[in-house]
């Protein structure tokens, strides 16, 4: 049943948001929520973004030009973020308020965030991520919506998608996945807090795939930039983009028998990489770092052509590595092994198409679980 007049009423501006990380992709989904509270009663008009504060080359503090200018400066300049979006340095008071929390900081600071809120979120709250990354602890992988719902006790969807944040930032056409775990309308509140009509949004139950979908795509990203910076041309940067794709599914599926084949057809799976090796951060340094023949850090060329962003494949490569070599499966998975151990300089960046000498490990899978 249609709710009524006087449902919707007292439904007014009942969820409030809170946007949690202010960063190039922060800033821009910050930008399409405040788009849709303004326009729909349910949500409470303003949002909350807190900023992880710093002090430009002017001397004056992020957030504080953010709420005089109405633009993130640093990390997404040149665009307004819409009169309803707050900046906030003090993250306790940017949640106090909050019944929305949109979780989109680098992955390395999640743990350290989620510390600061435990017993400061107020009852009823759902989360989600925009994260792509995960933790591996002593017990094994730790997807950061899991993270979220282990240190906040609260329940976290999460979005991903081909979605470099530049571009969405000036409205061109792009799709995005919410995975969700149970509840189907939770997930749809999601969609319709983040959908424009250059932002579809759909809904899949599979929290894990979607999020396996986009922490993975970072590992192939960082091979796809080793193979620009050699010059190898598309032939070969196609093929990392399918075994690389085929390595995400079957380590998702390992890890987590529930994963849907279908999600990888969603925005958050194959999309998403193609977008990524094709225009990412990741590809953009790990380029660099080929062309430097690996003389150069990835950290080194990260804080130079970067400036304050940050990559997630290289990261993302030690822990899927962690994973692999716990349980002795670096010879199922070459092109995540091989990408290891080129970003930590044990191989040189031409080992990544120096493959085929894996390749008799990686047919022995056909026929396997591994395989279909
Ligand atoms: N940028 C994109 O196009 C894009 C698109 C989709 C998803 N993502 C994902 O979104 C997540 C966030 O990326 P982003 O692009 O918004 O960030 P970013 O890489 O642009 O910026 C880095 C952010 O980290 C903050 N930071 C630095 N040190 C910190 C600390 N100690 N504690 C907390 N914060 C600190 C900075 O203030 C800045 O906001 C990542 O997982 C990324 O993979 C990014
Ligand atoms: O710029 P990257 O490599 O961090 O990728 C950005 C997004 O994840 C693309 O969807």
């Amino acid at each position: 049943m249609a709710p009524t007049m006087e449902d919707q009423q007292m439904m007014r501006g009942q969820y409030r948001v809170v946007v949690i990380g202010s960063g190039n992709w922060g800033s821009v989904a910050a930008k399409l929520i405040a788009s849709n509270t303004i326009k729909q009663p349910i949500f409470y008009d303003e949002v909350w973004m807190w900023v992880y504060e710093e002090t430009l080359h002017t001397g004056e503090k992020l957030s504080e030009v953010i709420n005089q200018t109405n633009e993130n400066v640093k990390y997404l300049p040149g665009i307004k973020l819409g009169n309803n979006v707050i900046a906030d340095p003090d993250l306790e008071n940017a949640v106090k308020e909050a019944n929305m929390l949109v979780f989109v900081t680098p992955h390395q600071f999640v743990a350290g965030i989620c510390k600061r809120l435990v017993g400061k979120i107020r009852p009823g709250t759902e989360a989600i991520s925009l994260i792509k990354g995960m933790e591996v602890k002593m017990e094994g992988p730790f997807m950061i919506s899991k993270l979220i719902t282990d240190m906040l006790g609260i329940n976290c969807c999460v979005l991903m998608g081909a979605n470099i944040a530049n571009e969405i930032a000036v409205e061109k056409f792009s799709e995005a996945t919410v995975g969700y775990r149970q509840d189907k309308e939770v997930a749809q509140r999601w969609a319709r807090l983040f959908s424009t009509p250059y932002f579809l949004v759909s809904i899949v139950q599979d929290v894990e795939g979607v999020e396996l979908c986009g922490t993975l795509k970072n590992v192939v990203a960082i091979a796809a930039g080793l193979v620009d910076g050699l010059d190898m041309g598309n032939n070969t940067k196609a093929a990392i983009m399918r075994i690389g794709l085929r390595e995400m599914r079957a380590f998702s599926k390992l890890l987590f028998s529930s994963v849907r084949d279908s999600t990888f057809f969603e925005s958050c799976g194959v999309a998403d990489l193609i977008t990524t090796c094709l225009g990412g951060r990741n590809r953009k340094v790990s380029e660099a770092f080929a062309r430097s023949g690996g003389k150069r850090s990835f950290d080194e060329l990260e804080a130079e052509l970067l400036q304050g962003q940050k990559l997630q494949g290289v990261s993302t490569a030690k822990e899927v590595y962690e994973v692999l070599s716990h349980r002795g499966w670096q010879g199922l998975f070459p092109l995540f092994t091989t990408v290891h151990e080129i970003c930590i300089g044990q191989l040189p960046p031409s080992a990544i198409v120096e493959y085929s000498e894996h390749t008799p490990n990686f047919s022995l899978v056909e026929g396997s679980a591994l395989y279909y």
